[in-house]
């Protein structure tokens, strides 16, 4: 890999030594949890979910037990029960990397932890400003990019997440509509995992450049993982998608790009190729991998998209 910075404080696992962390796992994944797996995404092997996701959700389900805990101490400290906080998974990494793929399959597996617990999914992608407001400010090429985004109501929602507030709404972005959904929100209702998708989630945001210092998204998350892989693979998982997207997603007469689903297929790779080039690599290298070692694990994915290597950061 690339892990240059502060290397030293990661503990490294290849394939096998972090598969070896599943032996331990007392409930191997039934038939149908593999099959409802499969229907999260077509591509993704069952070995990978066994053999990855399965001991990073131990993992996660220990530590979500061990702060329930510490919760349990401060309330005996207190004399008095100690309000119950959702826990935060924060995902990041590149566009077209996998994070949501990432995110759906560990909301799938955690849920069958013992006690299952209840975990919903939350992608930053809510909080873009709708196209209005980003045409109104010149950056529709700018999507994904720290200042696309409402942070005000993302921190607010965040705050109030961790305030143990109920009922809180986020906005919906559809990708059909290249918008924010101008009637639509998801309600997130004190869960007792949270995990939160997105580019942005271990970036500096300011709500006010005034304020100083910046708040950090990721002083809201418990654990975060950064999905890795080289930018040449994500490139051309990009252009898969986006091949994928021009015979399927781009023929809905709703769709924003329904003028790419005319294209011939060396047309639509210039076009991927270009948005890629000028927006989403732009973003990567500028914003996104930056904060890679903010992450407390990072997936470093070799170019079919399996894990070769886990990270875990000592502290
Ligand atoms: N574990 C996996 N195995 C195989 N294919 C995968 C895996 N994860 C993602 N993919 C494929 O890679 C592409 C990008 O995945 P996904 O939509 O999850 O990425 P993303 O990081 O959430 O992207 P975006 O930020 O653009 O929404 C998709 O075509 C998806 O099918
Ligand atoms: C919505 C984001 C920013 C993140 O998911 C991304 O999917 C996106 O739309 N980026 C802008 C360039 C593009 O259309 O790929």
């Amino acid at each position: 890999m690339s892990v240059t910075k502060g290397i030293s404080q990661y503990l490294t696992f290849d394939r096998e030594q972090w598969m070896q962390l599943r032996a331990s796992v007392p409930m191997p994944l039934t038939r149908e949890e593999l099959e409802d797996l499969r229907g999260i995404n077509e591509n993704l092997s069952l070995e990978e979910a066994s053999e990855v996701y399965l001991p990073l959700s131990r993992l996660l389900n220990l530590l979500v037990t061990g702060n329930q805990k510490m919760a349990e101490a401060t309330g005996l400290f207190l004399g008095d029960l100690y309000p119950k906080v959702p826990y935060v998974i924060g995902i990041a990494g590149s566009v077209a990397v996998g994070k949501s793929t990432t995110a759906r399959v560990l909301k799938a597996l955690l849920r069958r932890w013992p006690g299952h617990p209840k975990v919903d999914l939350v992608t930053t992608d809510g909080f873009l400003y709708p196209n209005r407001v980003l045409e109104e400010r010149g950056l529709m090429k700018r999507k994904g990019f720290p200042e696309s985004y409402d942070i005000r109501r993302l921190i607010r929602f965040l705050t109030d997440l961790k305030s143990g507030r109920e009922r809180l709404s986020v906005p919906i972005y559809s990708h059909l509509s290249y918008d924010i959904l101008p009637d639509r929100e998801k309600v997130v209702n004190q869960p007792d995992i949270l995990i939160i998708e997105g580019l942005n989630i271990l970036q500096n945001l300011c709500v006010d450049k005034q304020q100083s210092p910046c708040v950090f998204v990721s002083d809201f998350l418990d654990f975060s993982i950064y999905v890795d892989a080289h930018e040449t693979d994500i490139a051309r998982w990009y252009q898969e998608r986006f091949q994928v997207l021009r015979k399927t997603a781009f023929r809905n007469p709703a769709s924003y790009f329904r003028r790419y689903a005319d294209l011939t297929v060396e047309e639509a790779e210039k076009t991927a190729q270009g948005i890629w080039e000028e927006i989403n690599r732009v973003n990567l290298k500028e914003n996104i991998l930056p904060t890679r070692e903010r992450a407390r694990l990072i997936l470093e994915k070799g170019p079919d998209h399996s894990v070769k290597k886990v990270y875990l950061r000592r502290i």
